[in-house]
């Protein structure tokens, strides 16, 4: 055999493959270049699937809130902390929320005037704190929270002079929800508040006598001689159903101004010279009405002022 038919054997003419020989350069040329437009194509549809996976769109603040309205759930992103005895506990961000998102539902029931008048007879204090009445379309309302039911915004504590939240009403299926939007962007950690109002809140006053001392800024308020602080001899218990500490005499709860240094209402507990005043001071919950309002939900009307509003909101103590 000539040297060029062994060359002609080993290495088949490229003039003259054949298109089944799978030793044929060419037929491993295209199977090759096959595989390779193939491995292509599985890598450009997984490029497509990756870019082009229609985006979830995010929803807006409102119909979020509309959503966990309806689901009766919270949102991811905050925990609930002890704070101290004197403000109990607060919620906190662990994670970011930029200025106008939706935060929490204050979850609870939604009663009329009758009702909300009903149980605020025969609410303790200690439950009349979670009674946040509201106007709504004209009608007197209250969303009653009350009940311990493991929801976070019913937990919200005030700060009426730096608040990174405020409360606002929409509406899902009819029924008016009060929901907490930021006012401000939230980093993790950050307790979340809102301004419960211009009343005169008793934990707005710097008591110094008191043993936890409430950390807000304001000026001490004046108190008059009935609310020395020294003349409460109360000693405080931690109730394990909310914040609000309990009078190891009578284990009745403090009334409004106990950092003031009142008594709490239960008349078990009159074993000394407190006066029938403060009593009355205690009873008397106008000063703790809330004249704070949410507003209906607008996107720009997202700002922690709590002014502006014209119906009247209330937490009653
Ligand atoms: C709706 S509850 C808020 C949750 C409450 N801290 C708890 O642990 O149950 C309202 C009560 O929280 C407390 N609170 C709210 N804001 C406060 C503040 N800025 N300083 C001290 N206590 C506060 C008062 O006892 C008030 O009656």
């Amino acid at each position: 055999m000539s040297e060029s038919a062994i060359l002609k054997l080993s290495f088949p003419s490229l003039k003259d493959p054949s298109p089944f020989d799978p030793f044929c350069p060419m037929t491993l040329l295209t199977a090759r270049l096959l595989t390779a437009l193939q491995l292509g194509s599985v890598w450009r549809s997984r490029q497509m699937q990756t870019t082009m996976r229609p985006k979830r769109e995010k929803l807006k603040p409102k119909d979020e809130a509309a959503y966990f309205v309806s689901s009766s759930k919270d949102k991811d992103g905050f925990d609930v902390q002890y704070i101290n005895s004197f403000k109990g506990r607060g919620v906190f961000s662990t994670c970011h929320f930029q200025r106008g998102a939706f935060l929490l539902e204050y979850r609870g029931d939604v009663i009329n005037k009758q009702e909300y008048e009903r149980r605020l007879k025969i609410y303790h204090d200690a439950l009349k704190v979670f009674m946040f009445e509201f106007r709504h379309n004209g009608k007197q309302l209250c969303v009653d929270a009350a009940r311990e039911d493991g929801s976070l915004g019913r937990l919200v504590n005030d700060d009426h002079l730096n608040p990174n939240s405020r409360m606002k009403t929409i509406t899902v299926n009819g029924q008016p929800h009060l929901c907490l939007f930021a006012v401000k962007d939230i980093t993790p950690g950050e307790e979340i508040t809102y301004n419960y109002g211009n009343s005169e809140w008793p934990w707005r006053v710097k008591v110094s006598a008191h043993t936890d001392q409430p950390e807000t800024e304001e000026p001490m308020a004046s108190l008059s001689s009935s609310l020395e602080p020294q003349k409460c001899k109360h000693v405080v218990l931690h109730s394990s159903m909310s914040s609000i500490e309990k009078c190891a005499h009578c284990l009745g709860p403090y009334a409004a101004r106990k950092w003031s240094g009142l008594k709490c209402k239960d008349k078990l507990d009159l074993t000394d010279s407190d006066s029938e005043e403060s009593e009355a001071a205690i009873c008397d919950p106008s000063p703790c009405t809330k004249n704070q309002e949410p507003d209906e939900f607008s996107e720009d009307s997202i700002d922690g002022s709590g002014e502006g509003t014209s119906q009247g909101t209330s937490i009653i103590l």
